[in-house]
C-alpha cells in the first residue's frame, strides 16, 4: 500500500530532542516527512524569540526607507547576487514575481581570481542598508544568521540520523565551517493590484537549491503553498514560533530522492490586504561538487519507505535539475541568473546571452 499523498504540513516539536524518551518519536516523524512530504513546521526551534522578534520589528521599517537608499544597495551592484530588488524584477519560470527583497548572506570574503571558475564568484560580501537610516539592524540580522545557520549545521545531523546514515554522510557536502557561505533574504510580498490577474504571482512555482531551507513566515498572511505528491496545492499557513523547514534540490539528488525537494509557490495577498512579509534562509553546499557522482548508500528498510511512496504526480517547478551533470556552484549560478537577469546582464554577459538571447524580459526600466 503506498503512503497517501498529504494533506497538510506535519509539525515537528525541537523539544523532543531534549529527551532520551521523546527523541526517537522526532526521529521518526522527521524521517516521514522527509520522504513523504518534503516540507515541515519546526515548533521551539534552538533560535531564541527575542533574536527572531528582533529581525521581524525591522522589516517594515527596512521595506519603508526611502527608494534612493534601498537602490543604493541594489543587486546589479553586486557580482554576488546580493543586495535589493523591487518589485516586479525577479523572475520565477519565466514570469515576473510580485516581491521586493533584499538578499543578505553570511559573512564571507570573495577569493575568486580570473580563471578559476565564474560561479567562484557567486560568493561575497553583503550589501547592507545605510545603519544611520535603520540602527541595528545589521546586528540584529547578522545574530539571527548566525543562530540558523548553526541550527542548519545540527538539522542536517537529525537528518543524516533519520535516514540511517552517519553524520559524515552528508557533512562532507560542506566545506570547512569558515569557507561556506549561506543566504537568507527579507521579502516583502504587496497585496496584488486591483486590475491585474497576472500579479497574483508572489512568487511562482520552484524548488530550492542547497540542502535546507528554514523559513521565517514573518507576518501573519497565509500565502505559501506547497505541491503534494499527487500535484494538489496545500496551504503551509504561518504558525507562530516555528521555522517552515524544507529539502533542496541538492539534498534531493545526493539522498536518491529520499528527501523529497517540494514544489512551493506563494500567491501575492489579496486586494486591500496589509504586505506580508517573509525571511528565507537558504544553507548552502560546496561550490566545486559534482554531486551526481556522489550519492549515498542507505539501510534497505529506509528505501522501501521510498517504494511505498509510490508514484511522484507532476509538479510545476522545473528549476535545478543540473546536479546530476554541473558542479553545484554552477548550478546555484545558473538558478541566479534566469531569476535575476538584470544582474547577469551585468556581471556574467556570457551566461546571460545564454538563457536570455533575446535581450533582457520587459519589465519596466532597466535596473
Ligand atoms: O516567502 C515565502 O514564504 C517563501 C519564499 C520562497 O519559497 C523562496 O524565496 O524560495
Ligand atoms: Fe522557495
Amino acid at each position: 500500500m503506498s503512503e497517501p499523498a498529504f494533506t497538510a504540513v506535519p509539525v515537528l516539536d525541537y523539544a523532543l530532542l531534549a529527551d532520551d524518551t521523546t527523541r526517537p518519536t522526532f526521529i521518526a516523524q522527521l524521517r516521514h516527512a522527509l520522504i513523504n512530504v518534503g516540507f515541515l513546521y519546526l515548533a521551539n526551534p534552538p533560535v531564541a524569540p527575542a533574536t527572531i522578534d528582533a529581525v521581524v520589528a525591522f522589516l517594515p521599517r527596512v521595506f519603508a526607507l526611502p527608494q534612493p537608499l534601498k537602490d543604493a544597495v541594489r543587486m546589479s551592484n553586486s557580482e554576488h547576487f546580493l543586495g535589493y530588488s523591487r518589485l516586479g524584477v525577479e523572475r520565477t519560470r519565466g514570469a515576473a514575481d510580485q516581491r521586493e527583497q533584499f538578499d543578505f548572506a553570511t559573512p564571507h570574503e570573495n577569493t575568486w581570481a580570473p580563471g578559476r571558475p565564474d560561479y567562484l564568484r557567486l560568493w561575497g560580501p553583503s550589501q547592507w542598508p545605510d545603519e544611520h537610516a535603520v540602527p541595528g539592524f545589521k546586528a540584529a540580522f547578522l545574530a539571527y544568521l548566525a543562530d540558523v545557520e548553526a541550527l542548519s549545521y545540527a538539522f542536517i545531523a537529525l537528518i543524516a540520523e533519520a535516514l540511517g546514515v552517519p553524520p559524515a554522510a552528508l557533512t562532507r557536502f560542506y566545506d570547512a565551517p569558515e569557507r561556506m557561505q549561506h543566504r537568507a533574504k527579507i521579502v516583502k510580498y504587496p497585496a496584488r493590484p486591483t486590475d491585474a490577474v497576472s500579479a497574483a504571482q508572489g512568487v511562482g512555482p520552484h524548488f530550492d537549491a542547497g540542502f535546507l531551507t528554514f523559513l521565517l513566515q514573518a507576518s501573519d498572511h497565509p500565502g505559501l503553498q506547497v505541491q503534494n505528491l499527487a500535484g494538489a496545492w496545500i496551504d503551509v499557513p504561518p504558525k507562530p514560533h516555528t521555522f517552515v523547514v524544507n529539502i533542496g534540490k541538492a539534498l534531493e539528488a545526493v539522498t536518491q530522492g529520499l528527501a523529497r525537494a517540494t514544489s512551493h509557490r506563494v500567491l501575492a495577498p489579496p486586494v486591500g490586504s496589509t504586505p506580508r512579509y517573509s525571511v528565507p534562509f537558504f544553507q548552502n553546499i560546496a561550490q566545486d561538487l559534482r554531486i551526481g557522482e556522489m550519492t549515498l548508500d542507505f539501510p534497505e528498510e529506509v528505501l522501501q519507505l521510498k517504494e511505498r511512496r509510490g508514484e511522484l504526480g507532476a509538479t510545476d517547478s522545473v528549476n535545478f535539475s543540473e546536479y546530476g551533470s554541473l558542479p553545484s556552484g554552477q548550478v546555484t549560478l545558473i538558478g541566479r541568473v534566469k531569476s535575476h537577469p538584470d544582474v547577469a546582464q551585468r556581471h556574467y554577459p556570457d551566461l546571460f546571452r545564454q538563457f536570455f538571447p533575446d535581450g533582457l524580459p520587459e519589465y519596466g526600466e532597466a535596473y
